[in-house]
């Protein structure tokens, strides 16, 4: 294990047996969509959760990636910003946004609404993790992989300065790093 991970929180083989019965899950609820599903992955941290979803899509579905921003370290500074918009058009579209982490709920809120303002027909939220006690606005995921206490972890897509990413697993970051 590295040693900034102060415990293992969820393991690789729970992610991996998690993250088929999702991507099942949500392949019975699109199959009767007559078009296309948008798959928008929120850049970075969604990256390995999207790939290891997506694998298991038979549907018809295209995919972009979106980047905004609203977190310095390890604080919410509550300010969503667009750092990357989407190549695609969502104009009438059914939209699925892939979010690593759920927290105060500001970043996801602001996101799915943008959504709308794009003009998608449906936005739906599928989050691998969900902290409930940090919830600040009213918001929901429609699909979660695991719900968490709340506490900092990194790993699988989930970083603390652009760091830990890599990590196949989600971890809780040691306080001795982010207090240094
Ligand atoms: N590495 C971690 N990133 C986290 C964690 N909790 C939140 N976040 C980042 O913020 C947004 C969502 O935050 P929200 O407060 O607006 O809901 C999320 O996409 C992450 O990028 C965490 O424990 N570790
Ligand atoms: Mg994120």
């Amino acid at each position: 294990m590295n040693k900034d991970i102060e415990k293992v929180l969820i393991s690789e083989e729970e992610i991996s047996s998690r993250c088929r019965l999702l991507a099942s899950e949500l392949e019975m609820n699109y199959k009767d969509l007559e078009e296309p599903l948008l798959i928008v992955g929120l850049l970075k941290g969604s990256v390995p959760f999207m790939a290891e979803l997506m694998k298991r899509f038979t549907i018809p579905c295209e995919i972009d990636f979106m980047k905004v921003s609203s977190y310095v370290g390890t604080k919410s500074v509550g300010d969503v910003k667009i750092n990357k918009d989407l190549d695609h058009t969502c104009d009438g579209k059914c939209v699925l946004i892939v979010e690593d982490i759920i927290d105060t709920g500001k970043t996801i809120k602001a996101v799915k609404q943008m959504f709308y303002n794009k003009g998608a027909k449906d936005v739906k939220i599928v989050a691998l993790l969900d902290k409930p006690e940090g919830r600040q606005v009213d918001i929901e995921a429609d699909y979660v992989g695991f719900t968490i206490p709340n506490e900092f972890v990194v790993g699988y897509g989930l970083d603390y300065d652009q760091k830990y990413r890599n990590l196949p697993y989600v971890g809780v970051l040691s306080p001795s790093v982010y207090t240094k």
